[in-house]
């Protein structure tokens, strides 16, 4: 562990300075295209409003196409226009044989382009320390002027019981993302899916009298929600930002809408989209509703310097209330400023 007085110093002679806040662009959606894959690199100019758009070069690239999707990526970069899109990607895991590759490649040809490099697997605050110093050097070498920032998915069992080291351990870390799919078999759930809830994960109410079947309702559970909750916690108190993974189940939207939902409800600020279908998921979801933002103003215009008790609807409102509205209304103003619909639509309901 780096003393805390060496914390802001760059890691290799020539690097650039590193961040100390996190730039805080929306990233409601991080977009998952195959940049070897042709058809889905055509469409990525007609995706301008995706928040985030990360070439992924690990999981779902087939080992023959390792070399065709990094290359791939680097043309992206150089010749697509993306519009006020970040571009971010995902390298292979660092036991691969292809993630030095990918780090040297995208770094020296294209790291001026790039926003945010998703580090897969993590399994502690080492995995960070080594890309750290990596790409500080290789940062050097190519004469980058902005340090690139690290995102780091949690999904072995190994990186959520430190998921708090993980989140401090270099002044790169952009945000985590919660890997459901490899965190399942990390952990040996029985589960067999990418995301998203299990039938058989439930409570069900006592019996009544002899029959133990009649009349008990069942509850579905959340499997996902002490991972969550202990990211959410993680990534605030290191000041950088939280996110739910992927939904494997594309034709399921509401299923996608309800598990983004409970992330956004619990302190997430966006969640990976696999398919076009689930951009529009996002930004729904991300997005303040209207209603709450015209709801989080007037408790701030009633509570005036923000101390002391009113009751407002039969509610009471304190100091606590009014530091939740001013997360949903800074946030609401944040997002208003790039998006013009959604302006709109919060002008429309008073907000
Ligand atoms: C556990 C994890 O690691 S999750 C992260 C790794 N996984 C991924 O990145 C998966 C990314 N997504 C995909 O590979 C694909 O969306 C799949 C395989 C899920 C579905 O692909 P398809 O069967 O082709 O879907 P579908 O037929 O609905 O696609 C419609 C069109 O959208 C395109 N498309 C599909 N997914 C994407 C995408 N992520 N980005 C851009 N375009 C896409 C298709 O190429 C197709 O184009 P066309 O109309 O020109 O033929
Ligand atoms: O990489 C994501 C996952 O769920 O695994
Ligand atoms: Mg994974």
């Amino acid at each position: 562990m780096r003393s805390p007085k060496d914390f802001f110093r760059p890691l290799a002679v020539g690097a650039p300075e590193p961040v100390r806040q996190i730039p805080l662009g929306p990233s409601r959606m991080i977009h998952f295209f195959d940049p070897g894959n042709e058809k889905m690199v055509a469409k990525l100019p007609g995706m301008a409003g995706t928040d985030v758009l990360l070439g992924n070069l690990e999981d779902a690239v087939a080992a023959d196409r390792k070399e065709a999707a990094r290359a791939g990526l680097v043309r992206v970069a150089r010749e697509v226009d993306l519009g006020e899109s970040q571009l971010w990607t995902r390298v292979n895991s660092l036991d691969s044989p292809w993630v030095l590759d990918d780090l040297v490649t995208l770094v020296t040809e294209v790291g001026d382009k790039l926003d945010v490099i998703m580090i897969p697997k993590v399994e502690g605050p080492e995995d960070i320390h080594y890309v750290d110093r990596l790409l500080a050097q290789l940062e050097a070498r190519a004469g980058l002027r902005w340090p690139l920032l690290v995102h780091a998915i949690l999904e072995t069992a190994s990186g959520v019981a430190r998921v708090e080291e993980i989140a401090t351990a270099s002044p790169r870390m952009q945000g985590i993302s919660l890997g459901p799919a490899d965190l399942a078999a990390s952990r040996r759930m029985k589960t067999t899916r990418v995301g998203g809830g299990h039938p058989g994960y439930l409570v069900r109410t006592d019996p009544v009298g002899e029959d133990l079947t009649a009349g008990r309702t069942t509850y579905q559970q959340d499997l996902w929600h002490y991972t969550v909750a202990r990211m959410v916690d993680a990534c605030a108190a290191a000041g950088i930002l939280p996110y739910y993974g992927p939904y494997g189940d594309i034709r399921d939207t509401v299923g996608c809408e309800d598990q983004f939902r409970n992330a956004y409800l619990l302190g997430c600020v966006g969640a990976w989209s696999l398919h076009p279908a689930q951009i529009a998921i996002a930004r729904k979801v991300f997005s303040p509703a209207p209603e709450e933002v015209a709801w989080a103003r007037r408790v701030l215009a009633a509570m005036g310097d923000g101390t002391g008790a009113v009751m407002l609807d039969g509610k009471m409102q304190d100091d606590a209330t009014v530091k939740q509205c001013q997360v949903v209304a800074s946030l609401a103003d944040e997002l208003a400023a790039r998006d013009p619909e959604l302006a709109e639509a919060y002008r429309g309901a008073g907000a």
